[in-house]
C-alpha cells in the first residue's frame, strides 16, 4: 500500500503511527471537542494535528487511551478508524451531537445507538446495503451502564445517518426532497431516535476490521418537537456525553483486564 506521508512511520491523514495511540479511542466529530475530552485523561498530550484529525493520548486507570476527531461525515470517519486500527487501536467510542427525531428525545438528553440507518455513501463502499450497521454489544452495554450510573436522561435506539445536514433540516428545498421526506417519515414510523452522520460508516468499517465500536450523542434539539410546537431549546454542552464515554471506557478496561487473566 502506498503511504503518502512525508514523515517516517506516520500514516498519511492522521499523522499517527504505532505507539502513538492507545487500544481505546474516543472519537468526536468536532476537533475542538478533543481538548475537552482529553481533560478527563491523565497526562494527555497532543500527538498530532492534521486536517480535521486532532489526536491526544493519555491514560485512564493506567491504560493508554486516545482521543481523535473524525471531522464531519462518513468518509473522514472511515479514514480515521482505518488509520487508528493500523496504529494499534481496537475499541472506539464516537461521542457526537445529534438532532432528536422521536418526540420523547429532548434537547440535552443523550442517545446511545444500537443500530444505524445507512442512508450515507461511505458504508456502501465497504458492505452491501443488506448488511446492518450495528455497534459492538459490549461497548453499547458499557455505554448504557455508564449513562445509568451517571443518572443521565438517555435513550437507546436506532439513529439515522445521512451525508447532507441540510437535507435533514430543509429537505423540501432539495431537488430530491420528495425522497428525503418519504424516507424521514418511514424512519419516524420505525421509532428512530435521532439523526447524525458518522455512526453507520463507523459501525460497518468496525465490522469489516473486526474491532469494537459504539456511539453516544448529545441531543442539540429536535426538529420534530419544533414542528409539533413542543418545548425545544438548543443545548450545546456535551459534558454529560463525554463523561458517559469516559466511564464506559473505564468499564471496558476493567472487563478486558479480567478477561485477560481468565477471571471472566
Ligand atoms: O458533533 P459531531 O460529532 O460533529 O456530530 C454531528 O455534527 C455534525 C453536523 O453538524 C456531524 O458530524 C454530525 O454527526
Ligand atoms: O440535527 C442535527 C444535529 C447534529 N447533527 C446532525 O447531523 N443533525
Amino acid at each position: 500500500m502506498v503511504n503518502y506521508s512525508e514523515k517516517e512511520g506516520k500514516l498519511y491523514h492522521l499523522q499517527v503511527g504505532k505507539g502513538d495511540v492507545g487500544r481505546y479511542v474516543i472519537m468526536p466529530g468536532d476537533p475542538k471537542r478533543c481538548v475537552k475530552i482529553a481533560k478527563y485523561l491523565e497526562n494527555a498530550v497532543l500527538v498530532a494535528d492534521s486536517r480535521e484529525f486532532v489526536t491526544y493520548t493519555g491514560t485512564l486507570d493506567g491504560e493508554m487511551v486516545s482521543v481523535t476527531s473524525t471531522g464531519i461525515g462518513g468518509p473522514s470517519a472511515a479514514i480515521a478508524m482505518e488509520e487508528l486500527v493500523m496504529s494499534g487501536a481496537d475499541t472506539f467510542i464516537r461521542i457526537g451531537t445529534c438532532g432528536g427525531m422521536d418526540l420523547d428525545v429532548k434537547s440535552g438528553d443523550l442517545v446511545i445507538a444500537n443500530g444505524a440507518i445507512r442512508m450515507e455513501g461511505t458504508s456502501r463502499e465497504y458492505a452491501p446495503i443488506e448488511f446492518p450497521a450495528v455497534p459492538d454489544f459490549d461497548v453499547t452495554t458499557a455505554l448504557a451502564a455508564a449513562a445509568k450510573d451517571l443518572r443521565t436522561h438517555c435513550h437507546v435506539g436506532v439513529v439515522q445517518c445521512k451525508d447532507s445536514f441540510y437535507g435533514q433540516h430543509s429537505p423540501k428545498t432539495k431537488p430530491v426532497g420528495y425522497e428525503l421526506l418519504n424516507k424521514w417519515e418511514a424512519w419516524m414510523k420505525l421509532g428512530c431516535k435521532a439523526s447524525e452522520m458518522e455512526s453507520a460508516a463507523l459501525f460497518v468499517v468496525a465490522s469489516y476490521l473486526k474491532v469494537r465500536a459504539g456511539s453516544v450523542f448529545l441531543v442539540l434539539a429536535n426538529q420534530e418537537r419544533e414542528k409539533a410546537h413542543l418545548d425545544n431549546p438548543i443545548v450545546h454542552d456535551a459534558d454529560a456525553a463525554i463523561r458517559v464515554a469516559v466511564e464506559a471506557i473505564r468499564n471496558l478496561i476493567k472487563e478486558d483486564r479480567r478477561l485477560e487473566i481468565g477471571e471472566i
